[in-house]
């Protein structure tokens, strides 16, 4: 019997990728570029910034709280990351109740915001971030657009109670920055820091 051919797709040297989130959208996003976890991970953290913390160091330090909480095998590289809004100095978590949506919708309304994404890599000792900064203009929201952007239940599990990819788009005129850094992950600066520890897109399958 002879031994079966090596399959040349089959690249043993390249780390597994653990993806360090629950977030569907930071699989979707990552998918969209070629990019499929070997593993999909979730940890819980306590995402309560501290007295005084500026929103870039708030989404940085939880990113990085979030790839301190599992444990790695030599092979495995991780991926974490941290979105969160911010209208002046005020950081806008995810809303707990409708209620605290629609507060933060109103504080958005008609004004502009940032939406900032730290992106963690963490490749044994080493430690890879970036973090990317997007501002978002939100048209005036009248009331009833309000009530009925509520009912549609978008806001829940949302940094800053809405989704960019979602109802809210309606609302949002203009950004500036990167869009996929809204939505959960910055595409083009996490295919470069996974590029860095030999990961990249998965050859098609023919
Ligand atoms: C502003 C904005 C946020 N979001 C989402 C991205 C993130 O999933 C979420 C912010 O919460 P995060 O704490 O960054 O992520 P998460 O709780 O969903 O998942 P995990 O902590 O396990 O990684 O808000 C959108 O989907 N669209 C948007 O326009």
């Amino acid at each position: 019997m002879t031994a079966p051919r090596p399959d040349p797709r089959n690249d043993h040297a390249r780390p597994r990728l653990i993806l360090g989130s629950a977030s569907p959208r930071r699989l979707d996003l990552l998918a969209q570029i070629g990019i499929v976890p070997d593993e999909v991970r979730s940890a819980n953290i306590d995402e309560t910034p501290l007295k005084g913390e500026l929103a870039r160091d708030y989404v940085r330090r939880i990113a990085l709280a979030k790839a301190q909480a599992f444990h790695l095998a030599p092979s495995e590289v991780l991926l974490c990351a941290d979105t969160t809004v911010a209208v002046g100095r005020r950081i806008l978590g995810k809303p707990g109740s409708r209620a605290e949506a629609a507060d933060f919708m109103r504080l958005m309304s008609g004004r502009r915001h940032r939406v900032l994404t730290a992106v963690v890599l963490r490749d044994g000792d080493r430690i890879r971030d970036r973090l990317v900064e997007t501002t978002v203009r939100m048209r005036p929201i009248a009331p009833p657009e309000l009530e009925a952007y509520l009912d549609m239940n978008d806001w829940q599990g949302k940094a800053g109670g809405y989704a960019i990819q979602g109802a809210a788009a309606a609302f949002i005129p203009w950004i500036q920055g990167s869009f996929s850094s809204v939505v959960g992950l910055p595409l083009s600066e996490t295919a470069a820091m996974l590029a860095a520890c030999g990961i990249t897109m998965k050859e098609p399958r023919s």
